[in-house]
């Protein structure tokens, strides 16, 4: 309800949203972020190894060549960063959190990985989904049916899949010339 406020202010019910919009959308930004932040498409990096001998400040010593999995869902969740950890609070971005990005350097919001193998998707990624997501709830509202809670839990594997199926009804919110072409 809150990213469709802010579509009625900056856009209006007479057009559709252009990709030219989005920089003025930062509630549908900060949505996005959360997203990526709760349900991270790869929960879990892989084939990663650590070129140097290294020690963490906390004891632990990696030596040279330690095949590395990063647990981007514990990073994500780390209530030393996160107030309310496992609540999808997007309002964070624009107040607590508002410098962090996925792009940021202290890794706290790494959804598209980070350095040399940084997703080279990432900007590619970042306007399609949001440009998505601005179309689809300024065309639709969506709701569940009998207006139940979306049951969130996920599947195990390397990708993050709702376990169980996603069931909307979306009605139009615009004028029907809107939705010919
Ligand atoms: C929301 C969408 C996406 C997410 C969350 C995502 C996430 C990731 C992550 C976590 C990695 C591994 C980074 C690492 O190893 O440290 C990765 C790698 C990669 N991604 Fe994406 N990605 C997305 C979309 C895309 C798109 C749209 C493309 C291409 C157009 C793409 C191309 C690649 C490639 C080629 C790699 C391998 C990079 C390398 O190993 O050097 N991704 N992505």
């Amino acid at each position: 309800n809150k990213v469709q406020d802010e579509l009625n202010t900056h856009i209006g019910k007479d057009r559709k949203v252009d990709e030219s919009d989005i920089k003025n959308l930062v509630y549908l930004q900060a949505v996005v972020k959360e997203t990526l932040r709760l349900y991270p498409p790869s929960p879990i990096i892989t084939l990663h190894a650590a070129m140097n001998d290294c020690t963490f400040s906390c004891g632990y010593h990696i030596p040279a060549g330690t095949q590395l999995i990063v647990n981007v869902w514990k990073i994500h969740r780390d209530a030393r960063v996160w107030t309310d950890p496992h609540d999808f609070k997007p309002g964070r971005f624009l107040t607590s959190h508002r410098d962090v990005d996925v792009r940021s350097p202290n890794y706290e919001l790494v959804p598209f990985g980070s350095g040399r193998r940084v997703c080279p998707g990432a900007s590619l990624a970042l306007r399609v989904v949001q440009l998505t997501l601005a179309r689809l709830l300024h065309s639709f509202n969506v709701v569940s049916p009998s207006n139940q809670s979306v049951d969130m839990t996920g599947s195990p594997g390397l990708t993050n899949l709702k376990a169980t199926p996603l069931e909307v009804v979306l009605t139009p919110r615009l004028d029907t010339n809107l939705y010919e072409n």
